[in-house]
């Protein structure tokens, strides 16, 4: 018999999520029926998608959505053989029963030498986010210059080097000095941290005074109606997140942007990477062969132990991670 141990929602998150909305449970999970298999998590992925979605999707004493790279330990299905691997949305437990629905196997030449949880980062949801957010809305073209916030993070590191591949400037902005440091290391050419500066305005002008083409924004709020009025005519802008308006729970009325997206003739598009789904395996693969080459560099911010996940899901929304925030059980 088999104990998954889960975290469930005590009550809905106001504000900034807490320690005490969490819960941790054990449950006796039942023998297979046929079709079914067994799956371990290894690895787990804290997302800020949980966030907003938690409101709509989950009622409380639900066990908090999420993913994992799980492994099958026992089956009863032949086409999920015991020790396969694959990326589920099962939520925060150790152990799941499943038909096989929803399980995505990891892409085929998954190389030795990378660790399984990139299928939850740089070769997983926030990667394919980056290189489709990127490459069909932005559309990046040689010696444009591309601005993305939250760039030390998982999509927005991977935004910013791919802006590199495909010849541009980039600008990004952070919460840290030592993100700004990472930054640099991986081929920014300019990064300011917007916690910091006196003026984001003076700031997004400092590093690009003639303005910016294309701008992936995972953030909203203040920084965007900073950074709508520094766009270029005919800018690119791919609304990708809004992490800095996640815990309000009245919206903000801020500055109101049409005039900027009509007089410099700009195009914003939200994007939404389930949208892209039927085209993972092409994205996945171009990352595995830019990693592989050496032009993608990834950072994984580890935290150690099942029991902190709720730990590692507040730290990564107060911006403590550097790269992709995993936990490993
Ligand atoms: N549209 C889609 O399909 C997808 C959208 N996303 C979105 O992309 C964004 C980045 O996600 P992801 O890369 O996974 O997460 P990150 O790894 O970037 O972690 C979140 C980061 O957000 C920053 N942050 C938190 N609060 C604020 C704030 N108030 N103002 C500015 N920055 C803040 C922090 O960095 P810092 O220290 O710089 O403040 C933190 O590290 C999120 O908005 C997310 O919702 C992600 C995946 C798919
Ligand atoms: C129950 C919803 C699971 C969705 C997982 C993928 C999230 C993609 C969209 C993200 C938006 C903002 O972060």
């Amino acid at each position: 018999m088999v104990v998954a141990k889960s975290w469930t929602m005590v009550r809905h998150f106001e504000g900034a999520p807490k320690p005490e909305d969490f819960k941790l449970v054990n449950t006796e999970l039942p023998s297979l029926k046929d079709g079914e298999l067994l799956l371990e998590s290894e690895f787990l992925s804290v997302d800020p998608y949980i966030r907003p979605y938690s409101k709509e999707k989950l009622k409380e004493g639900d066990i908090i959505l999420g993913s994992q790279v799980a492994r099958v330990v026992e089956s009863n299905n032949a086409a999920f053989p015991v020790g396969g691997y694959y990326v589920a949305y099962a939520g925060w437990t150790t152990h799941f029963i499943s038909d096989g629905t929803g399980l995505d196997a990891l892409p085929s030449n998954w190389p030795d030498n990378l660790p399984r949880s990139l299928a939850l980062g740089a070769v997983g949801m926030p990667g394919v986010t980056a290189y489709y957010g990127l490459l069909e809305i932005c559309k990046p073209k040689e010696g444009d210059v591309l601005l993305v916030n939250a760039a030390a993070g998982a999509v927005g590191s991977l935004v910013g080097q791919i802006g590199k591949i495909k010849g541009c400037k980039v600008v990004g902005s952070a919460g840290s000095d030592e993100k700004l440091t990472f930054l640099k290391e991986i081929g920014f050419d300019e990064a300011f941290n917007y916690k910091t500066v006196s003026s984001l305005a003076e700031a997004l002008k400092t590093a690009s005074p003639e303005g910016y083409d294309c701008y992936f924004d995972n953030v909203g709020g203040k920084f965007s109606d900073a950074a709508l009025q520094q766009m270029k005519d005919f800018g690119r802008i791919t609304v990708c997140g809004a992490i800095s308006q996640y815990n309000d729970s009245v919206p903000p009325s801020g500055p109101y942007i049409q005039p900027y997206i009509l007089f410099k003739q700009l195009l914003m598009q939200g994007f939404l990477v389930w949208t892209w789904k039927n085209r993972y395996p092409e994205a996945q693969k171009q990352l595995l062969q830019w990693i592989a080459e050496g032009k993608l560099k990834y950072h994984e911010h580890i935290t150690n132990g099942f029991e902190n996940m709720p730990a590692g899901f507040i730290g990564m929304l107060k911006g403590e991670n550097v790269g992709k925030a995993i936990i490993i059980v």
